[in-house]
């Protein structure tokens, strides 16, 4: 090779390694800014420090002398698409791509004049894709998820089963019924048999794409690999409840008033539980907020104050859920009406059909995880 090739060779390395540093550092912030991911943030730096070690075979002083940005041709040659990015997730797309392709002409122009630096940069591609592929499938869940909970209409609270197959058979015939979310809520069982019905649930829930929730316990949600966690008022604040189970798992929060609902939008929450609304048999209250304060709550949706989707609670079926489509309210969370497995699917269907009626506001479209909201 002649000096002016290998001058332009080292020109190249030094644009791709600048490239590629700064693609894994933005990754690096990803994870540890957005997904709150230790692990990731971890293997993300673990790249940029092996590629600034491989780098370090190059004579620095050199590469920076072939550096020659004003006349650089190619600093002026730009595409709409680079200008903006659609939302986090293209951010990362950009950063990974961006990553790859500077790391695949380290390696090749590498090959022309250092074989052995060819081989290491070849073992950092290798690794990345690995650790790109596990980022984008953490953003992809986290935002199938928040997409799940927000389509949702009817939730199913249910206790453990006696068995695995009995849980099987309940989970298969709620979904059947048009159950989109199925919480575990049971404080009568040990640990041990709540973790084991919990990660089975997980399993099976997964399998009929619902979401499958644990009641109180984040630790549990977390080691079962459940969807997410529901808490109480009383219980461990949402944004505590987040540095459980990460930013890839939902957190419901039960409210009982609007100031609540109002606090809830500031946390990390992904959706609310608004109730008690009727007396039930499952859970006895002394206080209703009842239907006055659905109203509050699809009222504070209309003018965008809050942006949570709500499940109605609280002795919820068929012969009044009429009455909670006209507060404006088109989810409930239910235990006592789908408890019995005579006329599942008739009340279920019927009480969808109402909620149906009612538009949910909070859409699809209109909280993407990792979207940016309109400014
Ligand atoms: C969807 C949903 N909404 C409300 C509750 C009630 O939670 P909490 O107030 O913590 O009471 P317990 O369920 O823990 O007795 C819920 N579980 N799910
Ligand atoms: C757990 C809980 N929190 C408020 S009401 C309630 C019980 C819901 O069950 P049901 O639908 O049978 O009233
Ligand atoms: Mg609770």
């Amino acid at each position: 090779m002649t000096h002016a090739e290998s001058r332009t060779v080292l020109r190249i390395l030094d644009a791709n390694a600048n490239r590629a540093g700064e693609g894994l550092r933005t990754l690096e912030e990803f994870a540890r800014f957005i997904l709150d991911d230790r692990n990731l943030t971890d293997c993300l730096k673990t790249h940029r420090h092996d590629l600034a070690a491989a780098m370090g075979r190059w004579n620095r002083l050199q590469l920076i002398e072939s550096r020659d940005t004003p006349g650089d041709v190619g600093t002026g040659v730009t595409t709409a698409g680079e200008q903006s990015r659609a939302d986090l997730s293209a951010v990362l797309a950009a950063a990974a791509t961006r990553t790859q392709q500077a790391l695949r002409c380290l390696e090749e122009y590498g090959k022309t004049t250092n074989p052995g630096f060819a081989a290491i940069i070849e073992s950092i591609r290798y690794q990345c894709y690995a650790t790109f592929r596990d980022l984008e499938l953490k953003v992809a869940s986290v935002n199938v998820r928040s997409r799940k909970i927000r389509e949702a209409r009817l939730y199913a609270l249910i206790a453990c089963e006696p068995d695995a197959e009995c849980l099987e058979a309940r989970i298969g015939e709620l979904v059947d019924a048009g159950v989109d979310v199925i919480q575990l809520r049971d404080s009568s069982v040990d640990d041990r048999a709540l973790y084991q019905q919990a990660s089975l649930g997980a399993v099976i829930a997964k399998r009929h794409g619902i979401l499958w929730i644990i009641n109180d316990r984040a630790d549990i949600a977390v080691a079962a690999d459940a969807d997410g966690v529901h808490v109480g008022q009383e219980e461990v604040p949402v944004d505590a409840v987040r540095r459980v189970v990460g930013r890839d798992r939902l957190i419901g929060l039960s409210t009982h008033d609007i100031e609540q609902v109002r606090e809830a939008t500031r946390t990390s929450a992904d959706y609310i539980g608004c109730g008690p609304t009727f007396p039930g048999k499952t859970k006895s209250f002394d206080h209703f907020p009842g239907c006055e304060f659905l109203k509050q709550v699809s009222e504070a949706e209309r003018t965008g104050d809050h942006i949570l989707p709500a499940f109605a609670i609280g002795g919820i079926g068929l012969k009044n859920v009429e009455e909670v489509v006209q507060s404006g309210i088109g989810r409930v969370a239910v235990t006592g009406a789908l408890a019995s497995h005579d006329g599942l699917h008739q009340t279920a269907s019927g009480i969808r059909e109402c909620l149906e009626r009612v538009p949910l506001r909070i859409t699809p479209n209109s909280g993407e995880v990792f979207s940016v909201p309109d400014c």
